[in-house]
């Protein structure tokens, strides 16, 4: 037995034995046989795959918020390509790149440096459309951190589009997020902007 299947219960009280189930009736309805050697064991792989590529909901983005530091200089801190992989919630097909992130402190309250990366896949790590991704990540910052300004620039490729449907391979969606002095201030914004297209 699987370390998932000791895992009797899910979310939503769903049982491991019923969730396995659901991914070998996928297997049959598609024509394949779950029972041939190289298939039976892939219910168990994928809903373990699923739960981890989904881990992000059970992580709360506060704590990982809640370390601060203290500096000398309000001056812009910007974070840029930090990688991220997510799931489309339309196909649950993945979605992937990098997100960039600017905050401008307020009275010196920084933040370590892997707490931005932990944000992004505190929220990445669940169904998601690029928009919201980008949105919660930079509300969460707002929030948490309470600095004068935040900047959330996602840069993503979208396995839907590239894999099935309209099958375009070299788009990216850029989406972005605004708060404060970046929203405020169009030489802010700017200076961002500049400096992540390096
Ligand atoms: N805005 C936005 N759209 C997304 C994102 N991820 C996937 N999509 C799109 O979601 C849409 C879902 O459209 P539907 O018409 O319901 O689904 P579909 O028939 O599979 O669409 P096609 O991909 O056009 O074949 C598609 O246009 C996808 O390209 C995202 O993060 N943001
Ligand atoms: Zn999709």
């Amino acid at each position: 037995m699987s370390p998932f299947f000791k895992k009797a219960i899910g979310a939503n009280n769903i049982s491991a034995e019923k969730a396995t189930e659901a991914v070998r009736t996928l297997l049959l309805y598609i024509g394949e046989n779950p029972n041939r050697e190289g298939l039976v064991d892939t219910p168990d792989r994928f809903c373990r795959a699923l739960l981890e590529m989904t881990e992000g909901y059970s992580t709360n983005p506060e704590e990982i918020l809640s370390t601060t530091f203290e500096s000398e200089s309000d001056e812009m801190v910007l974070v840029k390509n930090i990688e991220f992989n997510s799931l489309c919630e339309h196909h649950l097909l993945s979605f992937a790149g990098k997100a960039h992130i600017a905050y401008i402190p307020t009275d010196g309250k920084i933040v370590g440096l892997s707490k931005l990366a932990r944000i992004v896949d505190v929220f990445s790590q669940r169904l998601q459309v690029q928009e919201r991704l980008t949105q919660q990540v930079a509300n969460a910052i707002n929030k948490y951190l309470r600095p004068q300004g935040v900047a959330v620039v996602f840069e993503g490729v979208h396995s839907c589009m590239c894999v099935r449907g309209v099958r375009k391979q070299n788009s990216t969606m850029i989406t972005s997020a605004m708060h404060g002095q970046f929203r405020d201030s169009l030489a802010s914004r700017n200076e961002f902007m500049s400096l992540i297209s390096k």
